[in-house]
């Protein structure tokens, strides 16, 4: 068997932990062969809830699941780690958007940056999902220079994932019918859910979908706001941000981040952007990146970009702009 890899969750005690920790370490991103060490950190008053998890952790006897470490010390738990998802931050409540939740937020991630440039191996794969995710691993990122940048990334595949069950139920088909929905730019309401390059398999024929859908007029604005107000959705009903779908949705951006995806398939991931599609260089973008075997990814270049789409894309990418200014005056007084 492998060496385990070391896999640290942040925001441990959470209800988007609780739902993503089972599936990891059962094995559903990292494979049925690979071993793991989970580290789990929250906050001092987390402590106790922390200390039920694990209990929970250990009961589910997992053959993969070679250790459980609890920690509320950011320095220790950042030591030696493989894989980081950073969960742990303040959510959104209703009537909040992410932009509120900034100066909260970004400091958590300037010092968890620290901790990584010093505690974890050089090759370390992060996800953020703490909001506003973007930004937050903009500036973990940027406190992180001893890091490859590409090697941080930030979560926009539970927007893919929404866009494609939108697209699946209006068809009448299965989610897995439905393939290459692509998200620009921010995890936030500018975002850009693209269909234009979708295919979807309909009748034992692959088709673009918007030639499936017949609805320009549905797929240009009532989808589009669904998919950007899903969040906000689930918070009204719920009076909580979305974990379940969130917690699938880590585990399907890390799985294929690891694993590679197959040819002709696009995932959408928010990586440091080249300057591709004129995004302005180092921000964290949502792009469609076709990942490889080797845990690396590159961003698909040359997709065809309509007038429409270019004015949706500079939108959101405006406000990771801004963003980024403000993390950065917060970061720096
Ligand atoms: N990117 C996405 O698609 C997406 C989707 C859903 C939720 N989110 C965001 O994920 C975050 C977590 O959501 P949740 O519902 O699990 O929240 P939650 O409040 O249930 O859990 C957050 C946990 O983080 C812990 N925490 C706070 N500061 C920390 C720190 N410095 N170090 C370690 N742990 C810390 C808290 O103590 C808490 O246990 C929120 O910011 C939410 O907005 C992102
Ligand atoms: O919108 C939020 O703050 C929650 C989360 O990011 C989501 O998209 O469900």
């Amino acid at each position: 068997m492998a060496e385990p890899l070391r896999v640290l969750v942040t925001g441990a005690a959470g209800q988007i932990a609780y739902s993503l920790l089972y599936s990891v370490a059962k094995g559903d991103v990292f494979g049925p062969n690979q071993p793991i060490i989970l580290v789990l950190l929250d906050i001092q008053p987390m402590l106790g809830v922390l200390e039920g998890v694990v209990m929970e952790m250990m009961d589910c006897a997992l053959p993969l699941l070679k250790e459980v470490i609890p920690s509320v010390n950011e320095m220790e738990a950042f030591k030696d780690v493989d894989v980081a998802m950073l969960v742990g931050a303040m959510p959104r409540r209703e009537g909040m958007e992410r932009k509120d939740l900034l100066a909260a937020n970004v400091k958590i991630f300037k010092s968890m940056g620290h901790a990584i440039d010093t505690q974890a191996k050089k090759n370390i794969k992060v996800v953020v999902v703490g909001n506003p995710a973007n930004t937050n691993a903009y500036i973990c990122k940027k406190y992180a220079p001893s890091i490859n940048p590409a090697n941080f990334t930030a979560l926009t595949r539970l927007d893919q994932n929404r866009a494609q069950a939108q697209i699946a139920a209006k068809l009448g088909v299965s989610n897995s019918s439905v393939k290459n929905c692509v998200i620009w730019g921010n995890h936030s309401s500018t975002q850009y859910p693209d269909v234009n390059q979708a295919v979807v398999d309909l009748n034992g024929k692959t088709m673009p979908v918007r030639e499936a859908v017949k609805d320009d007029n549905w797929l240009n604005n009532e989808f589009i706001k669904t998919v950007q107000q899903r969040g906000a959705a689930v918070i009204k009903a719920r009076k909580l941000s979305s974990a379940m779908s969130a917690a699938k949705a880590i585990v399907d951006h890390v799985r294929d981040w690891w694993n590679g995806v197959p040819d002709g398939t696009y995932v959408s991931m928010a990586v440091p952007s080249d300057g591709s599609y004129n995004i302005e260089e180092g921000l964290i973008y949502s792009f469609p990146v076709r990942t490889k075997p080797d845990h690396t990814y590159e961003i698909v270049k040359g997709l065809t970009i309509n007038d429409f789409s270019r004015e949706k894309m500079d939108a959101t990418e405006k406000e990771l702009s801004e963003e980024k200014n403000m993390a950065l005056s917060v970061c720096e007084s």
